[in-house]
């Protein structure tokens, strides 16, 4: 049987997307049930621009897990896989305000309901809990992923913008996090471009960098410089990496006190409540909406043009 040739870019069907966004932390979801889409780094990059495409600080790629080399081991566990990736097309292991989305738009599409659902990551598999919603359909109940246990090795490891520095704590979440205690969120100044961070060998794949202030007692304020999407309205992942790293520079570990702790997490484009449980297990509760739907021009998934004069 020969092989059919590859479509052109006039050839090349209109793929259906929707956009939605958790706090502000906005994505371009794809649904590709059968894993079909050619998705190479640069077209996310494209998909993902804010001038030229159809902007986001990451896409979500719904692929069914057995559909996908790196979800097939979880497909008896979570029928769906969150491929996630940054907005320059980077892999990341676990995206939290992106689950929730993914959760939200497989609810509206009729792939679950209200209640419990367990999403494949890179990071493992997740459990999402969606409340009901005020209306049928409406969309706008609460979701609550359970984001799994939070690691802090030991790494000393200084961050700078401009000419002020900070010792950071080291928090895993599944993905990279760096949180600096800071005593005004403007010290971190534009973030426009990547904070210094030194030794940078403790973090050979990239970190996301939060800033964050005490606004109360557990209650916190924060920003975020996003690896692979720069300077971002929230960061679900990186929220629970705050809570964690506050939690224990005030004393607080649930493993030891046996009592559930939590905080509350404001950032620029909304609020997120983190509860850290005895049994280590941190869970995220916020909101997830889709804002629009539409169709991809074709071109967006031509490989780039080369100029030569
Ligand atoms: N915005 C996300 C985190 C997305 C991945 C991150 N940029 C990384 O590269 O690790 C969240 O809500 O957790």
């Amino acid at each position: 049987m020969s092989t059919p040739p590859a479509a052109t870019p006039a050839q090349h069907p209109a793929v259906p997307f929707l956009k939605g966004h958790g706090t502000e932390n906005d994505f371009v979801i794809v649904h590709d049930p059968d894993n079909a889409l050619d998705l190479p780094a640069a077209t996310v990059a494209r998909l993902c621009d804010r001038r030229a495409g159809v902007g986001g600080d990451g896409l979500l790629h719904v692929v069914r897990s057995a559909a996908h080399p790196e979800a097939r081991a979880m497909a008896d566990r979570a029928e769906w896989f969150m491929d996630y990736r940054n907005a320059d097309g980077s892999i990341a292991e676990m995206c939290g305000n992106g689950v929730r989305v993914f959760a939200r738009h497989l609810q509206r599409a009729g792939h679950a309901g209200a209640g419990d659902l367990a999403v494949a990551t890179r990071g493992g598999v997740k459990r999402v809990h969606i409340a009901k919603d005020s209306a049928p359909g409406a969309g706008d109940g609460d979701i609550t992923v359970l984001m799994g246990r939070a690691d802090l090795p030991a790494a000393t490891v200084t961050v700078a913008v401009g000419a002020r520095t900070w010792p950071t704590t080291h928090v895993d979440m599944g993905n990279p996090h760096a949180v600096a205690f800071v005593a005004d969120l403007d010290h971190a100044g534009d973030l426009l471009t990547e904070p210094s961070y030194t030794p940078s060998a403790v973090y050979p794949a990239g970190v996301n960098v939060e800033f964050a202030v005490d606004r109360g007692e557990r209650h916190l304020a924060m920003r975020v410089h996003e690896r692979g999407s720069g300077e971002t309205r929230s960061c679900g992942t990186g929220a629970c990496a705050v809570a964690v790293a506050a939690a224990r520079r005030d004393g607080l570990d649930p493993a030891v006190t046996g009592a559930p702790v939590t905080y509350t997490v404001d950032l620029p484009g909304g609020r997120l409540l983190i509860t850290e449980r005895p049994d280590g297990e941190i869970e995220m509760t916020g909101p997830a909406v889709i804002v629009a739907e539409g169709h991809i021009a074709p071109g967006l998934f031509a490989p780039s043009q080369t100029v030569t004069s």
